[in-house]
């Protein structure tokens, strides 16, 4: 089987890949979007992505593709620990304090804030389109004194000098990345071994009626439906039009998310899976 996803190599997605698809073939894309496009037109047969970050929160992209453009289930997700670094062409490795700029995925800069703050100050950062894609610049660029934040692997792979690990702002840093695939017959509870599973849903309030979000929520409290989230999102509809994305802590059943959706429906709500699938923690401290 081939899986896609954001590279290229040596990104943290690639490291989720490495950890649950042993001897499945993996192809790096750009961008988020790509890695979904090649699952819908079957380039691939599975993609995996970033979701949610502990420390920034959801990756927008990821939530506002899944829902507004492609219609792929998440069949799968995969948990890991994140460590960022600071990394400098050897060449630049005893100067790195005098770095023109730092390059990483939005996310990864958003987690070493502090850091860039105290120990760099001043020094623009911008944001490319994976860690790895940085750290690839500044292999590609040792005549600029510039420096990527990105992980081991990724130093490894494109040559450079780490000059400051662990530059994550807080200890507990760790990214949901999700499996998405439109293959019936994938089966990530078999491959994985978790009995962990957890089920996404996306609901739509009925518009201008008080208390609605109150009555969703109370669907799921009196059935004690454990929500591990619920964040909104634009409906892109105009200012103030928001769904939410919940996530559950079990798996689709036949009573309980079926009963709390036909509620949410009878409340005029619309109510969408967006999957019910294992979830896998590697390496969780
Ligand atoms: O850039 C990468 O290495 C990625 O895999 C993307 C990504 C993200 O989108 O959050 C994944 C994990 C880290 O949180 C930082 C970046």
């Amino acid at each position: 089987m081939n899986v896609g996803y954001l590279g290229p190599k040596a990104t943290f997605t690639e490291l989720a890949v490495k950890k649950v698809f042993s001897g499945f073939t993996p192809f790096p894309f750009q961008t988020i979007p790509e890695c979904m496009d090649a699952v819908v037109e079957g380039q691939v047969d599975l993609a995996v992505v970033p979701l949610e970050n502990a420390l920034e929160g959801s990756v927008n992209i990821t939530l506002d593709y899944l829902t507004h453009v492609v219609q792929i289930p998440i069949v799968g997700e995969v948990t890991l620990p994140i460590k960022q670094h600071l990394m400098v062409h050897p060449e630049n490795a005893e100067n790195w304090q005098q770095v023109s700029r730092v390059y990483s995925h939005s996310h990864a800069i958003a987690q070493c804030y502090k850091f860039l703050h105290h120990h760099l100050k001043g020094v623009p950062f911008e944001s490319v389109s994976s860690t790895a894609a940085a750290a690839q610049l500044v292999k590609e660029t040792p005549m600029q004194n510039i420096a990527a934040i990105a992980n081991e692997l990724a130093a490894e792979e494109y040559g450079l000098s780490i000059v400051k690990r662990n530059i994550h702002d807080f200890d507990h840093n760790h990214t949901r990345f999700v499996i998405l695939a439109t293959q019936k017959n994938f089966d990530f509870a078999a491959l994985s071994g978790s009995t962990h599973w957890k089920t996404t849903l996306m609901v739509t309030l009925p518009s201008n009626q008080a208390g609605a979000l109150h009555q969703v929520l109370s669907a799921f409290a009196w059935r004690k439906l454990d929500l591990s989230k619920i964040e909104s999102r634009p409906m892109k509809t105009g200012i103030g039009n928001y769904f939410f994305i919940i996530d559950l802590e079990m798996k689709l059943d036949e009573v309980l998310i079926p009963g709390a959706i036909a509620e949410l429906e009878a409340l005029g709500c619309g109510v969408k899976v967006l999957g019910s699938y294992p979830s896998v923690n590697i390496g969780l401290d």
